[in-house]
């Protein structure tokens, strides 16, 4: 384990700050102007658009409102940059032209920090796929036959995913419940989240184009906290053959920062014995996973926040490289600003379930919030937030909000 990296921002050594110099995520952020890259440093966003005019980094498109450019470019130029806001942030190497650049992180708005081109959702959590295929099917074949062989996955919507802090209305759908005889279009009724990983993909594959698990991981820019929220009664009725549908396609809330993977490299950690063995295009190469604290709050309105999960990383089963290597091996081109959710992560007991779903068993336990609510799925106004952190040895390499909150549905169609 590496110690902190003193910075000559002073709020950036606190143990607590999210945003430690040994972080730097990246991330588009605005100032009542024009949307450009940052990074974030202790309390403050360091504006790189001004650093690149000023020639303190290189011109890697850090003026324009999206990272893609960057994440194009591949893990030299990734690290380059890396080292070279580590020596500009280093504690005594304050500088005017650096000092100008910042700005406090409460007076920016923060963006969506990618592009994204396309979102794949995966379902790797084998307690949440146990726990899914027992509520939806049959609890003594819960999990699919070819699970244990094949990071499963589905084709999301990439239009609607969103930065945190963005609002959005109850889904609309077609519901027919065990007990209708006919299916009748309304507002979901079972609203419900999911916690998430989400794997950003720097650098493309061409179609055709296979590559190996290591290979896979050095495409990985970094990660975000992803919320893949779920309407679990659309989801029942329109799910066979083919997978969720509209169910998961009218949100997706993504963290604002992308954490890089040179900043998790310290926390690294193995996936869980084989139970049966992988075949070679997927076969685990080293430590695959990352030992990440994630959390789950809840809050009605008007209320204070309950938190109602608290898991890891590394409960999931395949790494994100797996998944990415397996995505390509048919020819599948992958795109810089593809999105990768890591499928919904569950721990093996109570109190560590990444849904509503696993956590009221299917909406039959309600839960109890702050201020004596008590829910089974989400109502309106509720907000959802997700945390998560790396914890180092006296600092902690931190995510930012994954926040959204529920609007009622909208009345008209246009
Ligand atoms: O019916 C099923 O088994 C799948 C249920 C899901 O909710 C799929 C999904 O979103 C995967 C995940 O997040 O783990
Ligand atoms: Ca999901
Ligand atoms: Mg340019």
């Amino acid at each position: 384990m590496t110690d902190l990296v003193r910075s000559w921002i002073e709020t950036a050594n606190d143990p607590e700050s999210p945003f430690p110099l040994n972080n730097l995520p990246f991330g588009v952020f605005s100032a009542g102007d024009a949307p450009r890259c940052a990074t974030a440093i202790g309390d403050k966003v360091l504006d790189l658009a001004a650093l690149q005019k000023a020639g303190l980094l290189p011109d890697h498109g850090f003026d324009e409102p999206a990272l893609n450019t960057f994440m194009g470019e591949g893990k030299q130029a990734w690290n380059e940059v890396r080292e070279k806001l580590t020596d500009l942030l280093r504690d005594g190497a304050e500088t005017d032209a650096v000092r100008d650049a910042l700005h406090d992180m409460g007076n920016v708005t923060l963006h969506l920090p990618f592009t994204v081109i396309e979102y794949t959702d995966f379902y790797a959590g084998r307690q949440h796929a146990f726990n899914v295929g027992s509520l939806f099917r049959d609890p003594a074949n819960a999990l699919p036959p070819n699970w244990l062989h094949i990071p499963i996955g589905y084709n999301g919507r990439a239009s609607t995913v969103v930065v945190s802090g963005t609002e959005f209305h109850r889904p609309m759908g077609q519901l027919k419940g065990p007990q209708d005889d006919q299916p009748r279009f309304g507002p979901s009724q079972r609203l419900d989240i999911e916690l998430e990983m989400g794997a950003v993909v720097g650098m493309p594959t061409e179609m055709g184009q296979r590559i190996s698990v290591d290979q896979a991981d050095d495409m990985i820019f970094g990660y975000v906290l992803l919320n893949d929220w779920s309407a679990r009664d659309i989801q029942a009725w329109e799910y066979q053959p083919l997978g969720p549908f509209q169910a998961k396609a009218f949100a997706t809330t993504i963290s604002p920062w992308v954490v890089t993977k040179a900043a998790l490299e310290p926390f690294r950690c193995d996936t869980p014995p084989r139970e049966k063995e992988l075949l070679p295009h997927i076969k685990d190469t080293g430590p695959m996973l990352y030992d990440i604290d994630l959390s789950v709050t809840m809050t009605a309105p008007g209320a204070e926040p309950t938190e109602i999960c608290r898991t890891n990383y590394n409960a999931l089963y395949y790494s994100a490289a797996q998944q990415l290597a397996h995505h390509a091996s048919s020819g599948c081109a992958m795109r810089t600003g593809d999105l990768l959710g890591s499928g919904t992560i569950s721990g093996p007991e109570k109190g560590t379930f990444g849904s509503l779903l696993e956590m009221t068993w299917g909406g039959k336990n309600p839960i109890t919030l702050e201020g004596g609510a008590t829910r089974t799925f989400i109502e309106d106004g509720d907000t959802l937030a997700l945390h998560g952190h790396a914890q180092g040895d006296g600092y902690r390499v931190g995510f930012g909000p994954c926040v959204g909150t529920v609007l009622p549905e909208r009345a008209d169609r246009s």
